[in-house]
């Protein structure tokens, strides 16, 4: 009979999830999946519940992954939460299974994953299409994926200012004391991206935040939240002047109101970059559209489980 599955609990998979060892992995699997014959991942489209009650959705997210034999899922809800509202807007649960026999060998807690894997593969969009010399990285969010963001994108890079900007100016002073360097709070969305050569949208909008003549030709935009067929976060003119990059096609065609919305096209994967068989444009102008892939959340169950199994 199988062993009971193990619970690893959110301090613990915080614990043993580092960038260094997130990013090189997520490269990996963001080339296998892009690789066009490919049959070394199978991950269909999220499928996502409505949870019309209570303005949110429930997403599962499975994934395997043949040759490294990766048979994981999330569980995600996410929701749309008002101004001042306390309730956390993404809870999340990811099961690794044993993909011979079926079991679950482990429960882990989603919500550190999802925010450390997004974030990391902003950075990897960035590391590939942001100006060569990218000075200004402004955050308009402020909220878990801010952070997320702020963290991997201060590691990897080296912007001498850092700025952010949320709908309530005192949730943007608060994300810029508990961040480790110094962060500028911005009033405006129009002040806070004039002369950004990076720009991250984390913010819960339905509706666009960020309009394309805010935005100084050439910037790269890593756009995560308005995961929704029906939710905007850029308006139609960034969305028709930027190259648009996404995770996946197949999910963005599906699931991102920006594309369908302003029937901006998808220039190409960001697997397709990494396999060198679609070019990185840093110099236009360009637009990440990221809507998180359960292969991202397999990869980093993976490496939890076996670290959390190898701790002393
Ligand atoms: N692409 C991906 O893989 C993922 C995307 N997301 C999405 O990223 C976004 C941020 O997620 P979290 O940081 O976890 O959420 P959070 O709730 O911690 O933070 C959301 C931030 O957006 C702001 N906000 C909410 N509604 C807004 C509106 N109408 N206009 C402007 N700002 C608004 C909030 O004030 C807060 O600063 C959400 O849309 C979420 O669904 C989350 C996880 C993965
Ligand atoms: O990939 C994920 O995880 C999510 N994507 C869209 C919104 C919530 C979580």
């Amino acid at each position: 009979m199988a062993e009971p599955p193990v619970l690893i609990r959110q301090d613990e998979v915080e614990d043993l999830l580092h960038y260094k060892d997130l990013i090189p992995r997520l490269e990996v699997a963001l080339r296998k999946f892009s690789k066009l014959d490919s049959a070394e991942v199978i991950q269909p489209v999220r499928t996502t519940v409505p949870l019309q009650k209570y303005n949110g959705f429930l997403g599962l997210m499975p994934a395997y992954l043949v040759h490294e034999d990766i048979l994981c899922t999330k569980l995600v809800c996410f929701y749309k939460r008002e101004s001042g509202s306390t309730l956390s807007s993404t809870q999340a649960t990811v099961l690794l299974f044993d993909p011979e026999y079926g079991n679950v060998k482990a429960v882990m807690d989603g919500e550190v994953i999802t925010a450390k894997r997004t974030a990391a593969v902003s950075a990897i969009s960035a590391k590939l299409l942001m100006p060569a010399k990218s000075d200004v990285l402004t955050i308009l969010g402020a909220g878990h994926q801010a952070l997320s963001h702020y963290n991997v994108f201060t590691e990897t890079f080296s912007f001498k200012e850092v700025r952010v900007w949320s709908r309530r100016k005192e949730t943007a002073e608060r994300f810029a004391q508990s961040t480790q360097g110094h962060v500028t709070v911005w009033e405006s969305v129009e002040e806070a991206v004039n002369g950004a050569d990076v720009i991250v949208t984390v913010t819960g909008a339905s509706e666009p935040v960020l309009f394309g003549q805010w935005v100084k030709p050439g910037a790269h935009v890593a756009a995560v939240g308005a995961c929704r067929p029906d939710w905007r976060e850029l308006d139609d003119v960034l969305m028709r002047q930027a190259e648009v990059y996404v995770d996946s096609r197949e999910g963005a065609v599906a699931e991102s109101g920006d594309i369908i919305l302003s029937g901006a096209k998808v220039f190409a994967e960001l697997g397709e970059v990494l396999n060198g068989t679609r070019p990185a444009l840093r110099e236009k102008t360009t637009v990440f559209k990221s809507l998180g892939m359960g292969i991202q959340d397999a990869v980093f169950a993976k490496l939890v489980f076996e670290q959390w199994k190898n701790k002393p």
